[in-house]
């Protein structure tokens, strides 16, 4: 696949020219770190109840593209707004005050606290916060773990409390990076159920994966992203459809 028939496809693409109410729009947003430009005129957009994917080999970009629209990444150019409004000057708190969670790779469990002062260590920032019943009946397994430390926690314990807190938060917008990773194909299943299930609530998802299959799983559209540039723009059906030819790419 090279870069130059993948960009044509995007721009001849169906799902470029279908209009969807946005939730998350980024348009032309470049990224460096120092000299080095990692992001070049990456346009992607995120709609309510919605699950989108930056799909794309090592070092692509996907966790810069996460971290810039959390404001944790302040090196860039282009545009960002969340519910029409302008992200660019917002602070990541600021961000996470709109509405916008960052379930980081590593999940960020205060592994000395238990998973219910997890839960509500963080501020309730939004509107939309999930009361922490809520929480606890749809995430079954932190209620029976509720005294636990975080220590004592699976890893899929841990993938989902870090989805639970920012939930509980008020997030309407889940930014996951490889959720998936370093977890048993039962676990990959079960929190692959758990973001279709939070689709139902209208909540967004935009998550960085590197499992193709299980991408193929959650998502409704997914964008490939090479050397910081999206080169692919699709829908699940055609994604699933070319899941060899993307393996291939991915060098899976
Ligand atoms: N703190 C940093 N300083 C300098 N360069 C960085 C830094 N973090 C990432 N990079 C570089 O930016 C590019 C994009 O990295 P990024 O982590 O966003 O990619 P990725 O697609 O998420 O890959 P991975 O899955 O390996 O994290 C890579 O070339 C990487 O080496």
């Amino acid at each position: 696949m090279s870069e130059q028939t993948s960009t044509a496809s995007v721009t001849s693409g169906s799902v470029a020219a279908q209009t969807r109410s946005r939730m998350l729009e980024v348009a032309g947003l470049s990224a460096w770190y120092g000299e080095a430009r990692v992001l070049t005129d990456v346009s992607i957009d995120v709609a309510p109840g919605k699950v989108v994917t930056l799909v794309g080999r090592n070092g692509a970009g996907k966790t810069t593209l996460l971290r810039s629209v959390m404001g944790l990444h302040r090196q860039t150019e282009g545009t960002l707004t969340f519910d029409g409004a302008d992200l660019a000057r917002r602070s990541p708190d600021a961000r996470a005050r709109a509405g916008i969670g960052w379930v980081p790779d590593d999940r960020g469990i205060y592994s000395s606290l238990t998973v219910a002062e997890n839960l509500l260590l963080p501020p309730v920032v939004h509107a939309d916060a999930w009361s922490l019943e809520k929480v606890y009946e749809f995430f079954p397994v932190l209620h029976e773990r509720r005294d636990f430390p975080g220590t004592k926690l699976s890893g899929g314990e841990q993938q989902m409390l870090a989805m639970a807190r920012v939930l509980r938060m008020g997030s309407r917008l889940l930014l996951l990076d490889e959720p998936s990773e370093g977890l048993a194909p039962v676990i990959v299943q079960r929190i692959g159920e758990i973001i279709r299930e939070i689709k139902g609530h209208g909540v967004a998802v935009l998550l960085v994966e590197q499992n193709v299959k299980f991408a193929s799983t959650v998502a409704d559209r997914h964008y490939l992203l090479a050397q910081g540039k999206v080169v692919e723009h699709l829908g699940n059906d055609d994604f699933r459809a070319r899941e060899g030819e993307l393996l291939t790419y991915l060098g899976m």
